[in-house]
């Protein structure tokens, strides 16, 4: 287990970000930093642009102009093998749910008894014990993602990013995944997550990105944003008003 130490703490950030496709500017950031002191919601309507942040975050898109640093430092191979997402709908292969698991340890080089071990504590901690032999495919909606996380965090990740990781979950099972957030977060895993909920954001968020039309419009703590948010967009995020 790691502990949430300041020397720990990296800073991710990015310096004048643009992606734009057939004229239209989809993303433009000029500067964002996250400290990674607790979990990051970045919030926003349809569109405004979360999912492309993430993304380019994560490394997985490149943006035609400007840089995603961490450290100071470009993005690279070693920062990107820190990493991990999830995604909206789990992605999932087609075999047990221990069989998942055991892919992405596998590939760590774990022995065959220290592989087993980490297994149990995996599927321990998602809820997931009595699940071990059945077929992943099998699973329902909420035990699926709960068992895409936990093959995210088999990695090991310094930062697990989440693309709306509960958006189509019932609360219960929106409950479950918000404490293995919250766990990870407390265990030291740097948390990126995109959601469209504000109740999600006052239960998770240390800071909040909250984005519109392609730009961040504010970052904050989340108790600022949440008790006094500055923008037009995240002032009526927080009223509970349709934000477009
Ligand atoms: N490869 C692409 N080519 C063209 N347009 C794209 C591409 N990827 C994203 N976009 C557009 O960029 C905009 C931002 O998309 P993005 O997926 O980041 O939004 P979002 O805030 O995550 O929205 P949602 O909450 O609906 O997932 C959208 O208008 C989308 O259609």
């Amino acid at each position: 287990m790691r502990d949430l130490v300041p020397e720990m703490v990296k800073c991710l950030s990015v310096h004048s970000l643009q992606i734009s496709r057939k004229g239209k500017t989809l993303l433009q950031v000029p500067e964002l930093s996250l400290m990674g002191l607790g979990p990051t919601l970045i919030l926003g309507p349809n569109g405004a642009g979360k999912s492309l942040l993430l993304r380019c975050l994560h490394g997985l898109i490149v943006p035609d102009s400007g840089r995603v640093q961490q450290d100071g430092i470009a993005l690279n191979a070693y920062h990107k093998s820190r990493q991990a997402m999830v995604f909206q709908r789990p992605v999932l292969l087609r075999r047990s749910v221990s069989a998942n698991l055991d892919f992405v340890l596998k590939r760590q080089g774990m022995s065959r008894a220290i592989r087993k071990s980490r297994i149990d504590e995996l599927l321990a901690e998602g809820g997931l014990e009595g699940k071990a032999r059945q077929s992943a495919r099998s699973l329902s909606g909420g035990e699926a993602q709960r068992l895409a996380i936990l093959r995210a965090l088999a990695l090991d990740p310094e930062t697990l990013f989440l693309d709306e990781p509960t958006s189509s979950l019932d609360p219960g099972a929106t409950q479950m995944i918000e404490r293995m957030i919250l766990r990870a977060s407390n265990r030291g895993v740097r948390i990126v997550m995109v959601s469209h909920d504000i109740g999600q954001a006052r239960r998770l968020a240390a800071d909040i990105v909250m984005m519109q039309a392609g730009h961040v419009v504010e970052h904050g703590a989340a108790k600022q944003v949440l008790d006094a948010p500055t923008s037009d967009a995240a002032r009526r995020f927080v009223a509970g008003g349709l934000v477009t």
